[in-house]
């Protein structure tokens, strides 16, 4: 038996190739999976689950027929789906789950999360982060009516894009203490997380023990998916 997990899949109506890609891996591949675990940034964005974009509606009744064959989702918010809420997680059958947890696969402790909480270094990021996640602030944003939704989405959206393209690249990788922190917190040997785009996987010195971090990659030219099972964990990569 196997678990799956992506993110950064980073779906949009723009990108058509990218949605056929994830359509044909929840057709063909998931269903070879026990469950599947999506890491955030399922999509590009997210201004809230009234927004009645085609795609939306398409890939919840993709992930709801998974569900129906017997595979469970569930779905760790990214830094730019994370106002995805019940309505989606209904229709599409998904679990929500909180920002970080600790599963016990096959005898191995493995904490997963999105992976921005660990990019400390990013100041910036992480001012950003806590306002939009101020539960007042999210609930006066998801009030205002969706076109001023879209319109300061399409702002920030194209912001983000311009405050990233100057940043030092090391500034948008995690911060190996915060790795360090968080997997001695949580006792875990393995750590998975998208977010950064860079896949691989990494050792972690955990002080006395050797601890091992899989970095999911984003799918733009490719499908990227961590594969655990009692045989041990594998990153793969491979065309939509
Ligand atoms: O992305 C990377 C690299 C790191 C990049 C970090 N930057 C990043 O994430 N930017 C970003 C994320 C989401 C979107 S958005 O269009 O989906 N959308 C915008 C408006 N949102 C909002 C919500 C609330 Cl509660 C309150 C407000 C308020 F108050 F500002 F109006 C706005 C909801 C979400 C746009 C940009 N790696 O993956
Ligand atoms: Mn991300």
């Amino acid at each position: 038996m196997t678990t799956f997990f992506i993110a950064d899949i980073h779906l949009c109506a723009q990108e058509p190739a990218i949605t056929a890609g994830f359509l044909r891996f929840l057709r063909e591949d998931a269903p070879q999976a026990e469950a599947l675990y999506i890491l955030g940034d399922l999509f590009e964005a997210w201004i809230g689950d009234d927004d009645p974009q085609p795609l939306h509606a398409e890939i919840a009744r993709a992930l709801n027929t998974l569900h129906q064959q017997g595979i469970p989702c569930f779905f760790i918010h990214g830094n730019r789906d994370f106002l995805l809420g019940r309505r989606f997680a209904r229709d599409s059958l998904m679990t929500l789950l909180p920002e970080k947890k600790v599963l016990e696969l096959y005898g191995r402790r493995v904490l997963i999360l999105h992976g921005d909480t660990l990019c400390t270094d990013d100041v910036g990021y992480q001012k950003f982060r806590k306002k939009v996640h101020n539960p007042l602030i999210q609930k006066l944003f998801l009030m205002l009516p969706l076109k001023w939704r879209l319109q300061i989405a399409a702002k920030m959206r194209a912001g983000s894009k311009a405050s990233n393209s100057h940043k030092d690249l090391t500034i948008m990788d995690v911060n190996q203490h915060a790795v360090v922190q968080e997997m001695q917190r949580h006792g875990v040997e393995w750590m998975i997380h998208g977010h950064t785009h860079r896949p691989a996987i990494h050792n972690v010195e955990l002080g006395e023990a050797l601890g091992h971090r899989a970095v999911l990659g984003a799918w733009h030219e490719e499908g990227s998916v961590v594969k655990v099972s009692a045989d041990g964990v594998e990153l793969i990569t491979f065309p939509f």
